[in-house]
């Protein structure tokens, strides 16, 4: 039976090795349902945050909830895992393996072996069911870690790096089956350094650095909202617009303009965007007038800047 989803929440949540500060003070919540993106570079404390949700390590300061109150060793037993270190038995049997995990997570063998089973077909790992995991390529056992996870149903999924290694289908096959999970309520956590995969993925983000929250939200918040920037491909020289009052022309080169719009105001970029292609159309014609949307990665660059 599947487990009920709850909302995970971080507060003040602060680990410390000695002196120094691994994690401090990160506050910021998984909701039901949600795909959450957590990035970071390497060492931001993404590991150690992950670790102490699910109660592997111990928590400096700060504490963890699961839905309003403080989460508890059975909770945590609910949530599908997949651990930096991904420690699975060579020399085990990928069925044998699944079917013990899932045991001890309280599954009875007959509910964890048709569980693997489906999960594996859907994995394409089916017909691999009886071969050592030390036989499978990196990618697959990577596979077999996340079919671990998610046996269980899971209440929640705390996912360390689920995407490194797979090639492009793997990870359209991964990125369904979690999107089922967040569909029936789950919240998901992962961490990545794909950053381009995490913007495809994501309804949330958490941008770590130095074990401190740098910046949280939807992408496009991320991004500060409505684009500003815009690119105009005339027919012909497009050197008039620097001539439009209210906007700044970044670059022209012949037909080709970037454009931005300073105003904060929606409908005065609404207006300049209107000048813009009324003008173009007066001196023969506009191809494309459209938002240039900055990749994650420098939203990222700059926030951890
Ligand atoms: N057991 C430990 N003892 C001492 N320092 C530790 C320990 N575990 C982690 N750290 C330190 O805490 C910091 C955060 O590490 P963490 O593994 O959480 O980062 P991360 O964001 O997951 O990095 P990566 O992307 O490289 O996996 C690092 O400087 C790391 O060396």
């Amino acid at each position: 039976m599947a487990n009920t989803p709850h909302t995970i929440t971080v507060e003040g949540l602060t680990r410390r090795f000695g002196d120094f500060t691994a994690v401090d003070h990160v506050d910021f919540t998984v909701e039901q349902g949600s795909m959450t993106g957590f990035v970071g570079g390497n060492g931001a404390g993404k590991t150690t945050t992950m670790r102490m949700i699910m109660g592997v390590l111990s928590i400096t300061e700060g504490q963890v909830l699961w839905g309003e109150r403080p989460i508890t060793v059975a909770d945590q037993r609910t949530i599908g895992y997949m651990p930096e270190e991904r420690g699975l038995y060579p020399k085990q049997k990928v069925l044998d393996q699944l079917i013990y995990l899932g045991q001890l997570k309280g599954l009875t063998r007959t509910a964890a072996r048709e569980s693997v089973m489906t999960l594996l077909e859907r994995l394409n790992l089916a017909e691999r069911a009886n071969d050592p995991v030390e036989a499978l390529s990196l990618g697959n056992q990577q596979r077999v870690q996340i079919a671990a996870a998610l046996m269980i149903e899971p209440s929640a999924l705390i996912l360390d790096e689920p995407f490194s290694g797979l090639d492009p289908e793997a990870v359209d096959s991964m990125a369904d089956l979690l999107r089922e999970h967040t569909a029936r309520g789950v919240p998901v956590l992962f961490s990545s350094h794909q950053l381009d995969l995490v913007d495809r993925l994501c309804d949330q983000l958490v941008i770590l650095a130095g074990g401190r929250v740098r910046g949280s939200g939807s992408p496009a918040e991320l991004r500060g909202g409505a684009p500003r920037r815009h690119r105009l491909v005339a027919v012909r020289d497009a050197g008039w617009v620097r001539d439009i009052p209210g906007l700044a022309a970044v670059d022209v080169d012949g037909p080709t303009a970037i454009i931005d719009l300073p105003s904060d105001s929606r409908e005065e970029r609404h207006r300049l965007l209107g000048e813009v292609l009324a003008e173009g159309l007066r001196r023969g014609g506009v191809e494309e007038l459209s938002p240039i949307i900055p990749p994650l990665s420098e939203v990222y660059r700059e926030v951890t800047a």
